[in-house]
Parts: structure tokens; C-alpha cells; sequence
């Protein structure tokens, strides 16, 4: 079964085009990545497929459901986390998985388990009554990553998911990642990290709006570079070019450079 669905899915800002022409599908079960250079349409995608952003042409359908006429069914289908921390800073871990569980109608003993669970997930059982400010960047997006688990998604989208972990920290999510794909469960992520993208089913290639390549990594690297052997790093440059996108490269894209030459940062 598919489980995205997109035709001609396009997002216009005023005159300006951030996405355009965008048919692709991704399989029940897949771990599936967007790859592309800062600016190229990849969070944009992803606010579609999540119902955060009105698509301004074509059509996308998330767990069978159309993500414009049928958002509540889309949202209630999907796991999100976002780039941007969504915590509530002054409530503890317990606090912030409440509201999500009642907010999703988990009740009585189902509420008391699920964040037993959510907590025992994010290894911060022993923290959970620690206002989430004074967790470091690695615990919030454990804690992020319980959360958006709480109500069984069957798909869960992922923005970055390893930006800003420690080596620790991305293992703990891969090794998360892995399991939760022996239980059925689809992941759909945009990353920077061509390694993690090299783990995954399927890798789609995203520059300026549109998708330039689609395909097992594998598979690009036959397409591209003509043979089985090399990195994936080769085949984005190939397809996406060398030349910086942003000559004034904003703080954040400074730090994704920094990440994407190996460096580690903490928040
Ligand atoms: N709200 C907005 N208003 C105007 N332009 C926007 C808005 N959101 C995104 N854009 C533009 O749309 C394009 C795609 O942006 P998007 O954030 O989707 O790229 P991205 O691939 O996620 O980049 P990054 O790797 O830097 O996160 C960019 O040119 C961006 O400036």
C-alpha cells in the first residue's frame, strides 16, 4: 500500500516558487529520505504532506487521506517532529507527553501506560519531572521523538532528525529508528547527512522546488556515477552542483556546512 501520494504537488510564496511539480510515492513500511542543498523545498514538502501548508497546486494524499479536504484524518495518522523544538519549556517531560496523550484522547490507565512508556523510550524515566528548559538539545529531541510515537502513528515524519546530536545522540535515534521499523512503521525524514541517507530504502533528490532523482542509493549510484561503488555525496554533487546556495550563508546554513563536514555542535 502507498502511504504518501503526491501529483504535481507545487507551493507558491507571492512569486516566488518553493516547490514545484512534485510526484512521487513512498511505500508502507519504507524509510525514505529527501535529500537536498539548503533552500531546495525539502521543509516545505514536508509542512504539505503534514498539513501545516496549503499546497497552491497538485495534490497529496498521507495514509490514504487528502492532507487539504481530510487534515484531521491526515493529523491523526501522522508522528511530526519539526526543526524547531515544539516543547513547552516550563512544563516537565511528564507534563509536555500529558498534553499530547489527552490532546490525541488517551484516558485513565491507557494515558498512565503510554507515558510510562513514552519516557521509558526516551531513556528519561528518571527526568521526568525536570522542566524541559533544562534538558540538553539530545534529551529534547528524545523527548520530541516519544512524544510524536504517543499515539501510534502508522507514519512518522522526521525534519533533520540528527541536526544538532552528538555522535551518542544520532546512534540512540538510528538504533530507534531501526526498531521501529521491525513494528511496521513507515519514516519519512529530510536530512543533511548523506551517511544516514545511505541507510535508507529510498533516497529522493530535491533542488530548487524540484525532484531531480529518485531511487535505492544503490540504484543513483549506477544512474549517476556509473557504477555500484562510491558515496552518495558524489552522486548529490553530481546532480545538485558545487556552488554554494546561499553566498551570505545564514547562521543556520553556516552550522549545517559545519555538520556536513563532520563537526558536531551541542545547543
Ligand atoms: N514562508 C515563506 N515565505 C517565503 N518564502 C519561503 C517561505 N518558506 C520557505 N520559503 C522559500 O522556499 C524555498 C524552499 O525553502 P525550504 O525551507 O522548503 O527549503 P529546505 O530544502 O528545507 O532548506 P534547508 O535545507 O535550508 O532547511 C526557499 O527559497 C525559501 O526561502
Amino acid at each position: 500500500m502507498l502511504i504518501v501520494e503526491c501529483h504535481e504537488l507545487g507551493r507558491r510564496f507571492g512569486a516566488a516558487v518553493a516547490v514545484e511539480g512534485l510526484s512521487f510515492s513512498v511505500a508502507e513500511g519504507e524509510l525514505f529520505a529527501f535529500l537536498g542543498p539548503n533552500g531546495a523545498g525539502k521543509t516545505t514538502t514536508l509542512h504539505m504532506l503534514t498539513t501545516m501548508l496549503e499546497p497552491t497546486s497538485g495534490w497529496a494524499r498521507v495514509a490514504g487521506f487528502d492532507v487539504v479536504r481530510q487534515a484531521p484524518a491526515v493529523r491523526e495518522s501522522i508522528g511530526v517532529v519539526f526543526q524547531e523544538p515544539a516543547l513547552d519549556e516550563r512544563l516537565n517531560a511528564r507534563e509536555n507527553l500529558e498534553i499530547h496523550a489527552v490532546l490525541y484522547g488517551l484516558r485513565g490507565p491507557r494515558l498512565k501506560e503510554a507515558i510510562a512508556q513514552a519516557l521509558e523510550w526516551a531513556s528519561l524515566a528518571e527526568v521526568a519531572h525536570r522542566p524541559v528548559r533544562t534538558f540538553s538539545g539530545g534529551m529534547k529531541r528524545r523527548l520530541e521523538l516519544a512524544r510524536a510515537l504517543m499515539h501510534t502513528p502508522k507514519i512518522l515524519f522526521l525534519d533533520e532528525p540528527t541536526l544538532g546530536l552528538d555522535p551518542q545522540g544520532r546512534r540512540h535515534l538510528w538504533e530507534r529508528i531501526a526498531t521501529l521499523r521491525g513494528q511496521g512503521l513507515t519514516v519519512f525524514m529530510t536530512t543533511h547527512y548523506l551517511q544516514e541517507a545511505e541507510a535508507c530504502d529510498r533516497v529522493g533528490i530535491i533542488d530548487q522546488g524540484h525532484l531531480i532523482a529518485l531511487d535505492t542509493p544503490a540504484a543513483l549510484k549506477l544512474k549517476v556515477l556509473g557504477k555500484a561503488e562510491g558515496s552518495l555525496e558524489e552522486v548529490f554533487l553530481e546532480l545538485t552542483g558545487r556552488k554554494l546556495r546561499d553566498e551570505e550563508a545564514r547562521p543556520r546554513d553556516r552550522l549545517l556546512g559545519f555538520a556536513r563536514r563532520g563537526g558536531e555542535h551541542t545547543r
